[in-house]
């Protein structure tokens, strides 16, 4: 069932509607960065095939409780009906996987769309595609929340493409759409997938980042771009200073990994830019599931308006399910002294390389620095691998990333800057060398792999022994590991029998001490540095992992953070919490059942 023909109208009224097109005017690629580096990765992704048959009943609803909690605080009224309904009529369409049984086909899209979802091997909906794109469809604000890896990016562009074509935009109306995102590396692939959905479409689409030139960018939303992909920032700047940015028409704005967006302080730029856009819009928020974060993003962005956050249709696919990882993926944990994190590191990741199969890896950091070093130290040693971090030139970063995403076996280095939204096809391992700041994070840097459809992978995470108390919050967030042994004839005794091993004798440089001050500072300043027995950091061994023999005089300045934690160690002192290597839960309640594998 599509709807053809270039004009034809929503079931409910536009909000602003458009002035009709001139005739013979479009653009039709209004990319904002002449790095055509993007386009290399165009379409990576998206070729899963093989959507399953196999149709089973999805579960009865669980958990109500849970959802109640948070439609209450935020009014949702008509999502929690509408959600009920949609929950009944959408069947799983896969075991195990993330398809329902409901087809594009079946979807009132134009038919532009409709050839682009088929060139791209979509068939069937996912489940977060299955009940929010009916709602978006109508015009309705909408709060989605489903698994990493779950298909929300197809979901909110979908409606925002067939808005953009219902309502016949042309360049000179503006832009009738935004998406916001909080990485600029998520921002340009997700211009990406909408521009391969859009491939039929006459209407324009661009995108517009931090670290790239402002003015090309301006001359191109001068020219009129109707769906604008943009990290926050990047778009509050346009909206003061580019004086033909044309958006008093927006009809949709869309923010991607909601949560992230409060996370990394961009509160203020929200504000400023919700001030400035058209205020009868449609509002869209996505995230991860389990997260207070976007409750609290919605009542942010509705603020005091009842009605809107009455209406507002809250669309939580996992809510209900315990696990917040999708089941297609194993993830343990392994716990290892820090003199000894580099040389695991060394031979893990030598291992792999040897694998006939090509084998992609992400290695997590805690900070930019290290992620330099350890890029820096791993090449020096053979292991190739690409990094990407903060610190990088926005050109290289981006060529760096898709240049990974191509790849079929590869590592790459990076800090959480690669741990939201990103869909790099075929990743294997995540390895988190430095701890996630939450559980949360933790959920962001597993969901890059075992992604999509009947997606698989493993994720390991090293802990120095002083660090074990986090698996205490990853078992409260439903997150249990299995811990691994490392056997120890695989890794090199000592720093310098990796250096014999190489043959090679390199030399300590402004990057390692870096590496070693930044890793101080993130252990001190980390979000979750109660749990962490900080104190007991062995200096000397911390700095062996930096290829120090002794550990070299760096200025953290911790005063009042050392003194803060040695008045919690008294506080916190002895081992109530029962943890060691053999008991990492923790001493166990009467009630616990619960079972630690180990090899
Ligand atoms: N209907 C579908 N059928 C098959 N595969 C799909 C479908 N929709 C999306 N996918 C695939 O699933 C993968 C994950 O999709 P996407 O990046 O949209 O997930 P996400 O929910 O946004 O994840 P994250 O929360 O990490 O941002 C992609 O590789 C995408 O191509």
């Amino acid at each position: 069932m599509y709807l053809s023909g270039p004009c034809s109208h929503l079931a409910q009224p536009l909000k602003n509607p458009v002035a009709p097109p001139e005739s013979g005017e479009s653009i039709h690629d209004a990319t904002c960065d002449g790095d055509g580096d993007e386009e290399k990765g165009k379409g990576e992704g998206n070729g899963r095939e093989g959507m399953g048959k196999e149709k089973k009943k999805d579960e009865k609803e669980k958990g109500k409780g849970k959802r109640k909690r948070k439609e209450d605080e935020i009014g949702m009224e008509q999502g929690k009906n509408e959600n009920k309904e949609e929950e009944e009529k959408v069947n799983k369409g896969n075991a195990g996987g993330i398809l329902t049984n409901k087809t594009f086909s079946e979807l009132y899209i134009s038919e532009f769309t409709a050839k682009a979802i088929t060139e791209m091997n979509y068939t069937h909906l996912t489940e977060i595609q299955a009940r929010s794109i009916p709602h978006l469809m109508l015009g309705s604000d909408v709060l989605g929340s489903a698994k990493t890896g779950s298909g929300k990016t197809l979901a909110f562009l979908i409606p925002a493409i067939e808005l953009l074509h219902k309502a016949c935009f042309t360049p000179r109306n503006g832009t009738g759409v935004i998406v916001v995102c909080p990485t600029r590396e998520l921002a340009i692939q997700t211009h990406n997938v909408a521009k391969e959905l859009m491939k039929y479409h006459s209407q324009t689409i661009g995108y517009v980042i931090g670290g790239t030139n402002i003015r090309n960018e301006a001359n191109q939303i001068v020219k009129g771009i109707n769906l604008l992909v943009a990290t926050p920032g990047r778009l509050l700047d346009h909206l003061r200073s580019t004086s033909g940015f044309h958006y008093k028409r927006l009809q949709c704005l869309i923010i991607d990994e909601a949560d992230r967006i409060l996370e990394q302080n961009f509160e203020e730029d929200m504000k400023q830019i919700f001030k400035r856009l058209p205020s009868d819009r449609q509002t869209v928020l996505f995230s991860a599931p389990q997260t207070q974060k976007v409750v609290d993003f919605a009542n942010f962005t509705f603020g005091q308006n009842e009605e809107r956050q009455r209406k507002l249709v809250y669309v939580g696919v996992d809510d209900s399910k315990l696990k917040p990882t999708v089941e297609g993926l194993q993830q343990g944990y392994c716990v290892i002294p820090s003199e000894k994190r580099f040389l695991v590191l060394y031979a893990f990741l030598r291992r792999m390389q040897l694998r006939e199969q090509g084998v992609k890896i992400m290695v997590f950091f805690s900070s930019c620095s290290s992620v330099k070093f350890h890029a820096e130290l791993l090449n020096f040693f053979g292991i190739e691998c690409y990094d990407i971090h903060g610190q990088l030139k926005q050109q290289k970063r981006t060529s760096t990333f898709f240049r990974f995403l191509k790849e079929k076996r590869g590592i790459l280095l990076c800090t959480n800057v690669a741990a939201r939204g990103l869909d790099i096809p075929d990743v294997d391992y995540i390895v988190q060398y430095d701890p996630p700041d939450d559980p949360k994070d933790y959920i962001h840097r597993v969901g890059r792999t075992a992604r999509g459809d009947e997606g698989k992978g493993s994720a390991l995470l090293f802990l120095l022994p002083e660090e074990l108390k986090l698996l205490i919050y990853l078992q409260a967030a439903n997150i249990s590991l299995t811990q691994y042994v490392f056997s120890e004839k695989h890794v090199p005794k000592s720093q310098s029998q990796l250096e014999n091993i190489v043959g090679g004798n390199y030399f300590l440089n402004q990057s390692a001490k870096e590496a070693y001050r930044s890793y101080l500072l993130a252990y001190n300043s980390h979000s979750m540095k109660d749990i962490f027995d900080v104190h007991q950091l062995d200096l000397t061994k911390v700095a062996a992992s930096f290829c120090f023999k002794n550990p070299p005089k760096v200025n953290l300045d911790l005063e009042s953070g050392a003194s803060k934690h040695r008045k919690m160690r008294k506080v916190d002192s002895g081992k109530k919490h029962g943890i060691g290597p053999s008991n990492p839960y923790g001493r166990r309640a009467r009630s616990d059942s619960r079972q630690v594998a180990r090899f």
